[in-house]
């Protein structure tokens, strides 16, 4: 999928939501737990009673390679059942020396339907160009993410490079979207930015003023989407002004993830209802923010 065609999505459905697809056999329903197709079903009637209310649906790929062969072809299934309205994340944290990457880019771009794959850049250049080489697929880089851990290397200081004149040293994350960003364009790469880090929003946008962020960590873990919203849109061509964002059309630049929130609304039969409530809400409340 292009950004164009990513970009008419969201103003068409008023929705900037990715529905997480973090299926795990011990949390879905009971009267589902049984079915010799359980996870592909549980899948089917959240695609379903959510698709009228987000534009994306993120794999987290960790719940179906626990399940050995079956969680793979679980996975297969689902992203196929996936309409290609819809832009399919495979996230998969990937990333290698480049001709392994390679075969990551084949597995989740060619022998499956993925429109994008998450890809961690700690090794550099070669393991995420493979990534970039496939139109109209994506790499999100992990920037920021929203975990406690963050802190242990993403917001390290770096000791200051010479020629590069920064007020503070950077932080290890801002050194990761400056250098990324030159390795592909805002219609190829994508960067994780964590709902639960508001205090960099407005920071990580001056870096990156138009990448599309995938933004995980609201609902479950408590980050807000009014501040990711209100700090990180991108607003086009007119600038925004203190960080407010002006509303009228834009390419809004931002997918923010909810899973458990919405996939596990309710754990009783009518779970696909509630999921649906839910992603309603945020759609809800998207639309406020899209002005
Ligand atoms: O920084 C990151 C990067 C990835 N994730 C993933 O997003 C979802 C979040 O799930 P919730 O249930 O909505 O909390 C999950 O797949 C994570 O592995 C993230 O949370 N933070």
């Amino acid at each position: 999928m292009t950004r164009q065609q990513l970009v008419e999505q969201i103003h068409q459905k008023q929705s900037y939501l990715c529905v997480g697809l973090d299926t795990d056999l011990t949390k879905i329903p009971k009267h589902l737990q049984s079915h010799p197709d359980a996870i592909f079903e549980f899948n089917k009637a959240i695609i379903d009673a959510t698709l009228p209310h987000c534009v994306s649906y993120k794999i987290n790929t960790a719940f179906y390679e626990a399940m050995g062969l079956k969680g793979w072809e679980a996975m297969e299934r689902t992203v196929n059942y996936i309409p290609d309205t819809h832009f399919k994340i495979a996230d998969a944290k990937r990333g290698d020396i480049g001709n392994t990457s390679t075969q990551y880019a084949r597995a989740f771009f060619e022998a499956m339907n993925f429109d994008a794959v998450t890809v961690a850049p700690y090794m550099g250049e070669d393991s995420v160009r493979p990534f970039l080489e496939y139109e109209g697929k994506w790499a999100i880089v992990l920037g920021l993410t929203s975990n406690k851990g963050a802190n242990d290397f993403e917001l390290k200081q770096l000791v200051s490079d010479n020629g590069e004149a920064h007020l503070r040293a950077e932080f290890l994350y801002e050194r990761v979207l400056r250098s990324v960003a030159k390795w592909g364009t805002p219609d190829n790469l994508m960067f994780v930015v964590g709902a639960t880090q508001p205090e960099e929003f407005l920071n990580i946008r001056s870096i990156i003023p138009d990448h599309f962020l995938l933004v995980p960590g609201v609902g479950a873990q408590g980050g807000s989407l009014k501040d990711i919203s209100e700090k990180a849109m991108v607003t086009g061509p007119e600038p925004s002004v203190n960080g407010s964002v002006p509303s009228g059309r834009s390419d809004v630049g931002l997918l923010v993830n909810a899973s458990r929130a919405v996939i596990y609304a309710s754990g009783k039969e009518d779970f696909a209802t509630e999921a649906k409530a839910i992603a309603e809400q945020y759609q809800f409340e998207m639309k406020s923010y899209l002005g």
